[in-house]
């Protein structure tokens, strides 16, 4: 473990800065649920400067635990595509695993696809730019294997 977070330390976010910016974890910030628990919303400094983030905090009683919270890591740092969203930071802290994203501000594409006056071409430039990410996925390079995802979805 001392090896893993050593090698990620850029993306490690103190604990004290993630209860700051989500107000103790706050109800009235949380923005979504989903398979690895509650998300929030909150303003940090990260790898990447200072931004609102999205931050995802794992309760274990949702099944996910140390292996997959390290290999959501290793495996997202190595990604980076304008339309992926990207991760960055994380906090493991006592029994505190967290993942801090860019944050998407149009919320969940679902939510997005019911607006009405949502064009036709730009329904389509949305599929396209979602394929492009996918293709991005599926292609290896030097520094990523092929990763097929199995869940894409437009929302929980
Ligand atoms: N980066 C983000 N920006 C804005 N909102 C987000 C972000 N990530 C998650 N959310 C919100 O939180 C909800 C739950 O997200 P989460 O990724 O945990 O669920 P999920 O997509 O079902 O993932 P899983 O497949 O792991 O269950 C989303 O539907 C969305 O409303």
């Amino acid at each position: 473990m001392d090896a893993f977070l050593q090698q990620f330390q850029h993306l490690q976010i103190q604990h004290q800065d993630i209860t700051s910016a989500t107000d103790n974890f706050n109800d009235d910030n949380c923005i979504g649920r989903g398979g690895f628990g509650k998300v929030y919303k909150g303003e940090l400094s990260h790898s990447k400067g200072r931004s609102t983030v999205a931050i995802k905090r794992l309760d274990p009683r949702h099944g996910q635990g140390i292996p997959e919270f390290l290999k959501e890591i290793t495996t997202l740092s190595r990604y980076t595509h304008e339309n992926l969203i990207c991760l960055l930071g994380f906090c493991y802290q006592g029994d505190e695993m967290i993942l801090v994203y860019e944050h998407a501000s149009r919320g969940s594409l679902d939510h997005y696809l019911n607006n009405a006056h949502l064009t036709w071409l730009q329904r389509l430039k949305i599929c396209l730019d979602a394929a492009e990410g996918l293709s991005y996925l599926h292609n290896p390079r030097e520094t990523h294997q092929r990763l097929i995802h199995c869940d894409v979805k437009s929302a929980t």
